[in-house]
């Protein structure tokens, strides 16, 4: 029986081929973005993200992060425009993060690294339901908005005041009327190609959009999220820290700013 998937040495980034060869795929995400090489799309819309807080259903420990889960059964919460055809819906949201407030993100910017990044993950309203569209080329969206230490952030810290619930492996707790546009950042400019979830199954569906800039977090707030646990209740405790991929080879794919 192969162990689960995680962010160890014996189940991390480098063994996900392993299981998933398409970890070597030719459109694997994150990437590391190069300002300087991207090439302004003046054809490319601004966001157009519409949400509603009332969809919010739950907040829980899946493992491998936590994330705030959404009611998706109409267009109620969603993303339109960009770089996008068509209608996608908010499906969850969801973070990673480092141990230390050097590393966490998951796409860097020229190199560098910011201490956590917040992934809001919708599926194309083409397809039935979340599931058929995570095996599609145009299945996912995926809007990337990186954490960078500073003051406090109040949107932020209402998800970590639902973290005691949580703590382990397994553990949700419903979590209601929260609206997810408060975690975005006052400019929506972004970068945007196309990858694949950074998780396994690793799929290649995924129009990724990163923004420019980032949203404030302060040290307190990133020691909360290192609070959450890997582990389930009743094992050895394990802190929830390091659950990033990194970088991954950009095999000639362009990479195009919203931006001048
Ligand atoms: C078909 C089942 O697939 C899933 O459940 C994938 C869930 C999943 C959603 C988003 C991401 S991320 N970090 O690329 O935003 C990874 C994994
Ligand atoms: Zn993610």
């Amino acid at each position: 029986m192969s162990h689960a998937w995680g962010y160890a040495a014996n189940n991390g980034p480098d063994r996900w081929a392993d299981n998933f060869p398409i970890a070597n795929g030719p459109r694997q995400s994150p990437i590391d973005i190069v300002p300087g090489q991207a090439s302004y799309d003046a054809g490319l819309k601004p966001l157009n993200l519409q949400y509603d807080p009332s969809t919010c259903l739950e907040i829980l420990n899946n493992g491998h992060s936590f994330q705030v889960t959404f009611i998706d059964d109409t267009d109620s919460s969603t993303l339109r425009d960009g770089p996008i055809s068509g209608v996608y819906r908010l499906k969850q949201f969801h973070f990673h993060w480092g141990a230390s407030d050097d590393k966490g993100s998951e796409h860097t910017v020229a190199g560098t690294k910011y201490p956590a990044e917040l992934h809001l993950v919708h599926w194309n309203t083409k397809y039935p339901n979340f599931g058929d569209a995570a095996s599609k080329p145009d299945g996912l969206a995926v809007v990337g908005v990186f954490l960078k230490i500073g003051a406090k952030n109040p949107n932020l810290q209402k998800l970590l005041d639902a973290f005691d619930a949580i703590k382990a492996k397994g553990k949700q707790t419903s979590f209601a009327n929260f609206n997810p546009a408060t975690l975005l950042p006052g400019c929506l400019d972004y970068w945007t190609y196309d990858g694949s979830l950074t998780t396994p199954p690793l799929l290649e569906s995924v129009t990724w959009i990163v923004c420019k800039e980032p949203i404030s977090v302060s040290p307190e707030q990133m020691a909360k999220f290192r609070s959450l646990l890997f582990s389930a209740e009743g094992e050895a405790e394990c802190c929830m820290v390091d659950n990033y991929r990194p970088p991954q080879p950009l095999k000639g794919r362009p990479v195009r700013a919203s931006f001048q």
